[in-house]
């Protein structure tokens, strides 16, 4: 794709407003920390995009500012059609997202911090539809125990049911299967890819595992010091940069091989 063009903003928007996400010169400052830093971007409705980046690139800020949870320095961002955060209220109830980061209250028992979230997004039939997460995400063995006695690889299954509880077209995820074990990592990947098809779901996420971005993403956006370093599917930019694997060139980027490699 043609990144020059994404890059310049809104004037290419698609007429028919089909973008899940777009983003333009989207830039956030920590007193002088540029964490987000001039991004622009479009996210095709129904696609899976990768955000990938080193350990403080601006992946998780420059998801936050879409969810509007942190306020931009400047720029623009639109959600399914409205503006954020002016008309994040419109939104909230057709998003959700994901963070290893973010826990849940710990005394509170699995089913009463999904019965929580189902009413913050007013869920019809809440009970049924716990029922049915837990049948498809496999909690039934610990939906009565609290959250806090809960293994890390269980704590983010019931992490990412409360992303899916309200049906959401669009789903952010950061870092979705940080501490699952490889099969239930796997589990998880094939679970998100099925939510997609049945659901023409909109996925973003940010993962450092490069296989997942490989197996899951249609598109991956690579971040280094919060601008944009390269954005493409996978297969292209495994092309360009002449590597077998998106790891190799996930290191190409990382120790500064840009140049030589992807030109
Ligand atoms: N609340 C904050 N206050 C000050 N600086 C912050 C804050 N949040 C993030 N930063 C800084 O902004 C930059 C981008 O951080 P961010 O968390 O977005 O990166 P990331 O790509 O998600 O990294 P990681 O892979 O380590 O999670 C980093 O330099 C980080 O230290």
């Amino acid at each position: 794709m043609d990144n020059g063009a994404v890059r310049s903003g809104f004037a290419e928007a698609d007429p028919k407003g089909s973008a899940a996400i777009e983003v333009a010169q989207l830039t956030k400052l920590y007193k002088t920390i540029r964490a987000v830093d001039d991004v622009s971007f479009r996210i095709a409705r129904g696609s899976i995009t990768g955000l990938l980046g080193g350990n403080g690139a601006g992946k998780t800020t420059t998801i936050a500012m879409i969810m509007g949870l942190v306020l931009p320095t400047s720029g623009r961002i639109r959600v399914l059609d409205c503006a954020i955060p002016e008309e994040s209220a419109r939104v909230l109830g057709r998003m959700n997202f994901e963070s290893p980061y973010v826990d849940m209250p710990m005394r509170l028992t699995v089913r009463q911090n999904l019965t929580i979230f189902g009413k913050l997004y007013a869920v019809k039939n809440l009970p049924a539809r716990i029922a049915q997460l837990a049948d498809d995400l496999d909690l039934g063995e610990f939906l009565d125990r609290p959250n806090g006695k809960l293994s890390a690889g269980q704590k983010t299954r019931v992490a990412l049911a409360k992303a899916l509880i309200n049906h959401p077209e669009l789903l952010l995820l950061d870092e979705p299967t940080a501490s699952l074990d490889p099969d239930t990592a796997d589990w998880v990947r094939q679970h998100l890819q099925d939510y997609r098809k049945e659901n023409g779901a909109t996925i973003l996420l940010a993962s450092h595992n490069m296989l997942e971005v490989e197996r899951l993403c249609d598109r991956v956006i690579i971040m280094k010091r919060g601008r944009i370093e390269d954005d493409d599917s996978p297969d292209k930019i495994m092309a360009r940069y002449n590597r077998a694997t998106l790891e190799e060139v996930f290191l190409d980027v990382a120790r500064g091989r840009v140049q030589e490699t992807a030109k």
